[in-house]
């Protein structure tokens, strides 16, 4: 294999907060037969982790280095999950492994790991067709998942939120007058009345399914990327913060005809029981909350300077709101 380290530079951009010099790139790709670096270059978009399209002489990849809020302890969830849905047929990327069989390695002193390049690019503009198209590879996904084996609860479901409350509220006023008011009887209402245990089937949720999670080629749906916040949860629940994600337009009416192809091309691949979709007002409230939660941590606790710019919570406020005033299902453009 020959390397080139000349060229092998790993050039950043704004969501790149690990850096990787030529030769640490070199002595990492050597531990692969992928041909020589022909180029490395830091991907700006995303929040959570370092990314860099590498390419080699035997196509593209993507590096990943994980920063500090992905848990190493759950990289073999995430790895584990995106082998198994490609091997089901689930357009996904697949972790490469090296010469001595492993996929998770150290690079820079982080956990870091190469997957296969996905063609395709997230929808900015969201059609309705692209909500059709959504619904029946998520049903695909969760049926592929049915006999994943390993589990990963859920750290930002209902008894994640109190916390992530207590350590924003003296300071949500500072965002909306009155929020942290508001927030604590929707976290009160939610508690109370969340599904308990084993009312509503469970299995492998995406649990971040947004646009930019989600690539097309032309009108077809080509894959889905970012399973680190995959989860084991309520199926019905990833289905609720794709309502919050998909269905809203940009002047903050929601649009029932997405939410009704979404919903109705899904349950084409996974039925839906009566108990799942009477559940959906509910669980949209609780996906609106959990976002609007994390929104306002990373506001109120965003480094000045920082790359990465905040996403706005109140955006999920209204949200939130939408979903409280819902009375039925025809909300959602179902009957
Ligand atoms: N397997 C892949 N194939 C093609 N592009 C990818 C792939 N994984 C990530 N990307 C690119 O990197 C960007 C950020 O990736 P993402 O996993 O969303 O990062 P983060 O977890 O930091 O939010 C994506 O928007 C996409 O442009
Ligand atoms: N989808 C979340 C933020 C997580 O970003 P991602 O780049 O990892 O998808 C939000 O919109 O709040």
């Amino acid at each position: 294999m020959t390397l080139e380290p000349k060229r092998a530079s790993c050039r950043t951009a704004m969501a790149v907060y690990t850096e990787v010099s030529d030769e640490d790139l070199n002595t990492f790709i050597a531990q692969y037969a992928l041909g020589g670096v022909l180029s490395c270059k830091g991907i700006a978009e995303g929040v959570e982790n370092s990314n860099y399209l590498l390419v080699t002489e035997t196509g593209p990849y993507i590096l990943t280095l994980y920063e500090k809020r992905t848990r190493r302890d759950d990289l073999p969830f995430f790895l584990g999950l995106m082998e198994h849905l490609a091997e089901k047929g689930v357009g996904c990327p697949v972790p490469l492994h090296g010469n001595d069989g492993e996929a998770l390695r150290e690079l820079c002193g982080r956990p870091a790991v190469l997957v296969t390049f996905l063609n395709g690019m997230w929808p900015r503009r969201i059609d309705p067709y692209h909500c059709a198209a959504l619904g029946e590879a998520m049903g695909t996904m969760h049926k592929a998942g049915a006999d994943f084996a390993m589990k990963r609860p859920n750290d930002l479901s209902v008894a994640g939120w109190r916390p992530l409350f207590d350590a924003c509220s003296a300071r949500a006023h500072e965002v909306r007058p009155g929020l942290a008011e508001a927030l604590e009887r929707e976290l009160d209402t939610l508690e109370a009345r969340w599904p308990a245990e084993g009312t509503l089937p469970v299995g492998v949720i995406h649990a971040d399914l947004f646009p930019d999670n989600v690539f097309f080629r032309g009108r077809t749906l080509s894959g889905l990327i970012d399973f680190y916040f995959a989860c084991t949860d309520v199926l019905v629940y990833d289905l609720a913060i794709c309502l919050n994600a998909w269905c809203f337009e940009p002047d903050g009416a929601f649009n029932a005809t997405k939410a009704r192809l979404m919903l109705s091309s899904y349950r084409k691949v996974r039925p839906l029981s009566d108990e799942e979709l009477a559940a959906l007002p509910l669980l949209a409230r609780g996906s609106a909350l959990r976002f609007l939660l994390t929104r306002l941590y990373d506001l109120l606790n965003h480094p000045p300077g920082a790359f990465v710019k905040p996403k706005n919570p109140l955006e999920y406020w209204n949200k939130l709101r939408f979903h409280q005033q819902v009375s039925g299902l025809g909300a959602y453009g179902l009957e």
